[in-house]
């Protein structure tokens, strides 16, 4: 059998313009896993409030951090290719799970290169159903249908792998450079609490306040607030941070359902009112920078700490196209494909 990668990663807008925003939302926010009501619901939630006001409003935040060469996230998952190709002898592929870089695609680019065997690499750390599992999902629909001679491994969830942590926070601590900053806050992307219940294998696990989360259970193989706080935890202890001095949030929340807290921008703001001056922001839920990180945090949230009393706000950037990131993905595709 030939082997082959496939990297995914979410996807963005095709330009920042309003029209194209409105075409990618479409498309994501109509997919079961993330908004995951009944289809008429759906429908009538996404196409008939959703799409009317919010591409606007979204396009030019895209505005604000697009680049010459295109999407951040999509600019930054070419050049973490591009290096892992440089790590391995297979062949390796780019897709995003929403807009034209299809998985189709490019589970087809590999087959033309002869490839029936594919290790499949969803780009998130922590396990939610509105990333990792659509994209499995989806590709194991699109193998039945399409490609039904190429057999499909997958890289699950590896938010606890002892050596995407030492690289996680290594990168961190260059990015923060040996400064001392009255607190550092973890922030990762929301979901709804509902996604967590829906996920818990075990169906009774899961209580949402955090406590299930440090009691041992099969249920954290697809607990994403068990592996975000597991993240913290890790690069905490990594760095020698003291308790007291981090925290973790979760940003990006849509609608008037109760999403995971604390959320992101309250927690900004208590910070700042409770006379922190000086912070420091991760975003581990992220492998490369994109709207969330650049736009909701570097900039917005900068804001708002500075109105709040904070002076220093300090981003870190993701992982990207770091070469000890590209080198570790490198090492685990080898010792898959062994
Ligand atoms: C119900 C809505 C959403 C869920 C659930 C959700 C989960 C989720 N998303 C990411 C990663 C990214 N999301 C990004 C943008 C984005 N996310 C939502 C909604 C949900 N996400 C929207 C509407 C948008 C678009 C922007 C906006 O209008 O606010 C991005 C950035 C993409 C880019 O082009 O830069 C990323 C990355 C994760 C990891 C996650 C669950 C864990
Ligand atoms: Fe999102
Ligand atoms: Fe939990």
């Amino acid at each position: 059998m030939k082997k082959g990668v496939l990297l995914v990663n979410l996807g963005s807008p095709e330009s920042p313009s309003p029209q194209d925003v409105k075409k990618y939302l479409g498309e994501f926010l109509m997919d079961e896993r993330v908004i995951d009501i009944p289809l008429i619901a759906r429908t009538a939630l996404v196409k008939g409030i959703i799409l009317k006001t919010r591409p606007k409003a979204s396009a030019a935040a895209y505005k604000k951090i697009w680049w010459d060469e295109g999407s951040p996230l999509i600019v930054i998952s070419e050049r973490l290719k591009a290096k892992v190709q440089k790590e391995v002898d297979y062949p390796v592929a780019l897709a995003m799970r929403y807009g034209s870089m299809t998985i189709k695609k490019g589970i087809q680019e590999l087959v033309d290169q002869g490839v029936d065997e594919v290790f499949l690499i969803p780009l998130y750390p922590q396990f939610a159903m509105a990333t990792t599992e659509t994209i499995l999902v989806l590709t194991e629909e699109l193998r039945q249908e399409h490609f039904p001679n190429v057999k499909i491994d997958h890289l699950p969830a590896f938010y606890n792998k002892p050596d995407y942590i030492e690289v996680l926070s290594d990168s961190v601590k260059r990015h923060l450079g040996g400064k001392t900053y009255d607190h550092i806050l973890f922030s990762y992307h929301g979901i709804p609490e509902r996604h967590i219940r829906k996920s818990d294998v075990t169906k009774s696990h899961c209580k949402i306040d955090g406590s299930c989360c440090v009691t041992p259970s099969k249920a954290h193989e697809f607990c994403y607030k068990h592996q975000c706080l597991e993240v913290t935890r890790l690069v905490a202890e990594k760095l020698g941070l003291e308790e007291g001095a981090f925290s973790t949030s979760f940003q990006s929340r849509l609608g008037f359902d109760p999403w995971l807290q604390p959320y992101t921008d309250r927690t900004i703001e208590r910070l700042g009112l409770a006379g922190v001056k000086n912070m420091a922001i991760i975003t581990p839920a992220f492998v490369s920078d994109c709207l969330e990180t650049l736009e909701e945090i570097a900039m917005e949230g900068q804001e708002l700490f500075h109105e709040v009393g904070g002076k220093e706000f300090t981003t870190v950037p993701c992982l990207n196209d770091d070469d000890s990131w590209s080198a570790l993905l490198g090492k685990w595709i080898n010792n898959w494909a062994k």
